[in-house]
């Protein structure tokens, strides 16, 4: 007997080592772990424990000898040593477990035999009978059998699990596991049903349903609830709880028909009268009244180039006011606005203004009106139709009755007990306050200490200001203020919701902002094989790299929208970067990593960053005129790519003689007629017309000299690159291929 390992002596006996460390702790030998060595004499004695086995085997041998036999016959199908190994495992657990567990592993492994029979085709189950019956035989045979073990037989018909769960999809790995099987089997199902599948292939909801369905089991999906979607938080309430709140009323129609004047009239009219000595303030939304309810203007700016914003703010309004000009009628841009109003399916409400023109003609506003289904009450339709003049404030009045009758019919709700949720209208960075963002509340009410995430980011409100200038400390459902109190400055349209403590927000806030970083770089580098096509195309483009900071959000996203609707051929627009505020220093080396432009609108770089721009070599344009800004860039596109070449003709020669030289080939004697021709220049042979070959020149001689060009007037010999075949009286035309500014 010589020294071995714990874990080969625990090996040998088929015991676990930790088994053999708690013998040999009773025994007073001291082992740290299952590679201790165990002296000669150790082992002398943990055989006299658990039986020694060498002397045992030759008897084993015998034993079952006739038993294998005897089952051989029975079924001379299958393995013996599998049979074998069941008993064994059985006799052998004997020797080390107690009595009591060694018949609960019993009946586990009865149980899970049965269970896996149903599973199993027949065949297999016929083996597995014969070995239940052969383990049932065997452990009858008690302590004596000493047969050969392999657990694996156990392991291998795991109890299938009653039901599963998953969020999303799962590997094949992962729902083998869960289903208790082996990886190969659930390919092998998958190839039966048709699909070929790696270990690692992502099964999707149906696959998963189906495999799990084939083994009985049932399949439950987990909805994960993200609680850095800020979406989850705006939820319904119950009818009980909620209360009448002012409309959300947005102003739409096209440039010059008068929306500003409209929402400067209802403001001028309506707050100041109201609100004598209130300082309105421009917070991108205003409140009024009119017959004691309250209507919530937003104040979103009109140019054509705030599509972005429009769209937005279509989602967050409850009414849209069509303005048309009733000189002007239906535009362009009247038709987007109704259009962004269906898809939002917000009511519209048509103000037909400049109703104090004499050229107003609002019938052809209704008519024209009527292709796009809104259709006036007069003429069977339900659209409401008011007519005003924004500039003399007249119909205002009727105009805003008729947004509460809309109001009226619609019921506008919220909920002003609970955590406020809502939407960004406008945010800046301010010199003195920091982040400035005005706010939606949508539901509940926005009081000032309130943790909350606004979009990516987070904070306290510290102040809220209402459109007044006043300042306020709550804020209930459809009131527009003004918040202090953000680390950053989110973006327009941007969602914001409160909880319940600043510890969340924050969580919440900076786990968004990681996010949104990194959804950021992945875009950059994101190939999938439904974008892998683009991306080779993608290659060949270039780019030009763009920073965008403007004074307020929503000017920076329009500006953005501009720039990548800038159309020239070869090029993108990428935009690495938006926001709101002056020129920082990370703009800088932004720009400088990607080689980009930095364009501020309205705003300014701030010293440091003017001493990186300078340092870095970072171009940044000033502007304070969009249109000027997307010229700017443009051209700048434009001298980004190749240069674009046209052919100009630059002389003619006529061919009077031909000359054959070997080695040489033909030989043009040519007159020049017209302009000159060029060692360096294209050349086409003309022949009664019609233009038989285009080429190069090869060899241009003035007598037996070569000639760098030769004029009008002079005679020349000219050989054409791979062409011979010039005959008398052909034409020689002479062109290059000039590089021309692109239009
Ligand atoms: N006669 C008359 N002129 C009006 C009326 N409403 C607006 N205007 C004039 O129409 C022009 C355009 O008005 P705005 O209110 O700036 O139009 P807008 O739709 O906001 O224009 P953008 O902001 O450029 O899209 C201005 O010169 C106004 O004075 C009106 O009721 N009657």
């Amino acid at each position: 007997m010589s020294k071995m390992r714990v874990y080969e002596y625990a090996k040998k006996q088929n015991v676990s080592s930790k088994d053999v460390i708690t013998k040999l702790k009773e025994m007073n030998i001291e082992v740290s772990n299952h590679m201790t060595t165990i002296e000669a004499s150790a082992v002398q004695k943990l055989d006299g424990l658990y039986g020694k086995k060498e002397e045992k085997q030759p008897q084993k041998q015998n034993k079952p000898a006739g038993q294998s036999q005897q089952k051989t016959n029975q079924d001379p199908v299958k393995p013996k040593a599998t049979k074998n190994a069941n008993s064994e495992d059985f006799a052998g657990k004997e020797k080390v477990k107690p009595a009591p567990k060694q018949g609960e592993g019993k009946k586990h492994s009865q149980e899970n035999q049965q269970k896996d029979n149903k599973v199993f085709n027949k065949n297999k189950n016929k083996n597995n009978n014969n070995n239940s019956n052969n383990r049932n035989r065997n452990n009858q045979k008690g302590k004596n059998s000493h047969q050969a073990q392999a657990p694996q037989a156990v392991k291998k018909v795991k109890e299938l699990p009653a039901k599963i769960t998953f969020s999303d999809s799962l590997t094949v790995a992962e729902l083998a596991k869960k289903l208790h099987r082996e990886p190969s089997e659930i390919i092998k199902k998958l190839f039966m049903l048709g699909v070929m599948a790696t270990i690692n292939q992502v099964l999707d909801k149906d696959a998963i349903e189906l495999i799990a369905g084939d083994y009985g089991v049932e399949v439950e999906e987990e909805i994960q609830i993200d609680v850095t979607d800020l979406e989850v938080y705006f939820t319904d309430d119950e009818a009980a709880e909620l209360d009448e709140r002012p409309a959300v009323v947005t102003i739409m129609g096209h440039v010059d028909h008068g929306k500003t004047t409209t929402l400067d009239s209802i403001r001028n009219t309506k707050v100041t009268a109201g609100e004598a000595g209130g300082i309105t303030q421009h917070i991108g939304a205003y409140q009024v009244e009119e017959n004691g309810k309250k209507i919530t203007f937003l104040d979103t700016p009109g140019h054509a180039a705030f599509t972005t914003m429009r769209a937005r703010g279509a989602k967050i309004t409850d009414i849209t006011i069509l303005v048309v000009a009733a000189d002007d009628g239906v535009m362009p841009q009247t038709i987007e606005a109704i259009n962004h109003a269906k898809a939002a399916e917000v009511p519209i409400i048509v103000a037909v203004n400049k109703m104090d023109k004499e050229s107003a003609n609002p019938d052809r506003v209704m008519q024209e009106l009527t292709e796009y289904g809104l259709i006036p009450e007069a003429w069977g339709g339900d659209t409401i139709f008011v007519p005003i003049s924004a500039i003399k404030g007249e119909g205002i009045d009727n105009l805003l009755e008729m947004i509460l009758l809309v109001s009226e019919v619609e019921e506008y709700k919220a909920n002003p007990n609970r955590n406020a949720v809502g939407t960004v209208i406008e945010a800046q960075l301010d010199k003195g306050r920091g982040s400035v963002a005005t706010l939606l509340v949508q539901n509940g009410t926005l009081k000032v200490g309130d943790p909350i995430v606004v979009g990516n980011t987070f904070g306290r409100v510290r102040a809220m200001v209402n459109d007044l200038g006043r300042r306020v400390k709550h804020a209930e459902p459809s009131t527009p203020v003004e918040i202090t109190g953000l680390n950053d400055v989110p973006q327009a349209g941007d969602r914001f919701v409160v909880l319940s403590d600043e510890k969340s927000a924050r969580q919440i806030g900076e786990s968004r902002a990681q996010q949104a970083l990194q959804a950021q770089r992945s875009e950059k580098t994101k190939i999938s094989l439904d974008n892998l096509f683009e991306h080779m195309k993608q290659g060949e483009m270039k780019e030009l790299n763009v920073v965008v900071k403007a004074d307020v959000q929503g000017t920076a996203e329009a500006l953005t929208t501009a720039l990548q609707k800038i159309d020239v051929e070869g090029v993108n627009v990428r935009i690495l970067h938006t926001g709101a505020g002056a020129i920082n220093e990370s703009d800088i080396t932004l720009a400088a990593a990607f080689n980009a432009f930095v364009i501020g609108f309205n705003v300014r770089p701030d010293n440091n960053a003017k001493r990186a721009a300078d340092a870095e070599g970072v171009d940044i344009r000033l502007h304070r005129v969009i249109y000027k800004v997307i010229e700017e860039i443009e051209l700048a596109m434009k001298g980004m790519l190749d240069p674009e070449f046209e052919e100009k003709i630059i002389g003619q020669a006529e061919v009077r003689q031909t000359f054959k030289v070997s080695k040489v080939g033909t030989i043009a004697g040519s007159y020049v007629t017209d302009g000159k021709i060029t060692r360096d220049s294209g050349v086409r042979l003309i022949r009664d017309g019609i233009v038989i070959f285009e080429g190069e020149v090869d060899a241009l001689r003035r007598f037996k000299d070569d000639a760098k060009e030769v004029s009008q007037g002079y005679e020349c010999g000219i050989t054409i690159k791979n062409y011979n075949d010039v005959k008398e009286g052909d034409v020689i035309e002479a062109f290059v291929m000039q590089e021309v500014e692109r239009k």
